[in-house]
């Protein structure tokens, strides 16, 4: 790595892994530049852990190159290996210890120098707002406290990238919030780069950048904003008195193909706050509310794939390939 970095902090060219028959990733190109606080995006299956298990060496491939700070990941492992830091989805804390011993059991472990223990022991628990909690047993903390502490021991060597598979699965709201200001933090204060993973779209809207991963293959990537400007169409829902015969005008004298919800019609439209005043002008059933919404990351999401994040791959188990839906 050049002294002032590496240009990007994760290169991956066709990278692929297969378990027997299963494609888990099938081809994935992707760069991440430093101080980026990147997202996969993806339903459960989708190839996320498989891909951060390439990426963090654990996992080697069957296919593709990649590099991790400028080390690749299957000639320079151990150069990869001290410029990342990893919290994946299994805990693996130690219960009968101390917040504080879990961590400095660890950083001995993994030759951090003996006088430096201390300190990096200490900041990484402030860093994660353990500091207060460092003597009860970890046994004893919130499911949010412990995937804190297991942040704070993906800190300890002071990686430049740090990866997080799912780190908020499982976790209350609040909880969730509290991970995520501290991976802000870290991402804006302390500039690591951070590659997480979910399954959660409200989460992937704090991201950078995101990547939809479905299939195995990254089927889009931008930030937010960008991923959603694409979709280019906002959703209209009319409330109506008579939502039927609503449905039927907009159809036949718009040319929209509206859906009936209750007692709501919406439809999607491209200019939706632009395009409200025709459908006043144009129909005559009676409307009592209307709302324009902007495309959300589900939109985005059913767009690129096909389906909700949450439901299941058409035509049953087969992963859907990307390609035929971009
Ligand atoms: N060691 C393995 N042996 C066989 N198949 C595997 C192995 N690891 C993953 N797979 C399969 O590869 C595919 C992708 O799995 P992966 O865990 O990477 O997905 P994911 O997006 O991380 O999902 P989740 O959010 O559920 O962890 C799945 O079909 C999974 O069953």
């Amino acid at each position: 790595m050049a002294a002032d970095g590496p240009d990007m902090m994760v290169r991956a060219s066709g990278l692929a892994k297969s378990f027997g028959e299963v494609e888990a990733v099938r081809g994935v190109d992707l760069e991440v530049a430093p101080g980026e606080l990147f997202g996969l995006l993806g339903p459960n299956g989708a190839g996320k852990s498989t891909l951060i298990g390439m990426l963090s060496t654990l996992i080697t491939p069957t296919a593709g190159t990649g590099a991790v700070a400028g080390f690749d990941i299957v000639r320079e492992r151990p150069d990869v290996r001290r410029s990342i830091g990893l919290v994946f989805q299994e805990q693996t804390l130690d219960r009968y210890l101390t917040g504080w011993y879990n961590l400095k059991f660890h950083a001995e472990i993994y030759g951090v120098p003996s006088h430096e223990v201390e300190e990096r022991v200490t900041r990484a628990l402030e860093d994660v707002g353990l500091w207060e909690e460092r003597e009860r047993l970890a046994g004893t903390y919130s499911g949010g406290m412990r995937r804190r502490l297991e942040i704070a021991r993906g800190l300890l060597h002071r990686p430049r990238l740090l990866f997080l598979d799912e780190p908020t699965a499982g976790l209350d709201p609040r909880s969730r919030e509290a991970i995520w200001d501290r991976v802000r933090e870290l991402n804006e204060r302390e500039g690591i780069t951070v590659l997480m993973t979910t399954h959660y779209l409200e989460e992937a809207e704090n991201c950078g950048r995101i990547a939809i991963i479905d299939g195995g293959q990254i089927v889009t990537v931008g930030t937010p904003a960008e991923l959603k400007a694409q979709i280019g169409q906002d959703r209209v829902e009319i409330v109506a008195r008579d939502p039927h015969t609503l449905g039927e005008e907009l159809r036949t004298r718009l040319g929209l193909t509206p859906v009936v919800q209750g007692d709501t019609v919406w439809f999607t439209v491209a200019g939706g706050r632009r395009f409200v005043p025709r459908v006043f002008s144009e129909v005559d059933a009676e409307i009592t509310s209307v709302q324009v919404k902007s495309p959300s990351l589900d939109d985005v999401f059913l767009a690129r794939t096909g389906r909700g994040i949450d439901g299941p791959a058409p035509g049953g188990a087969e992963p859907q390939a990307g390609g035929s839906r971009r």
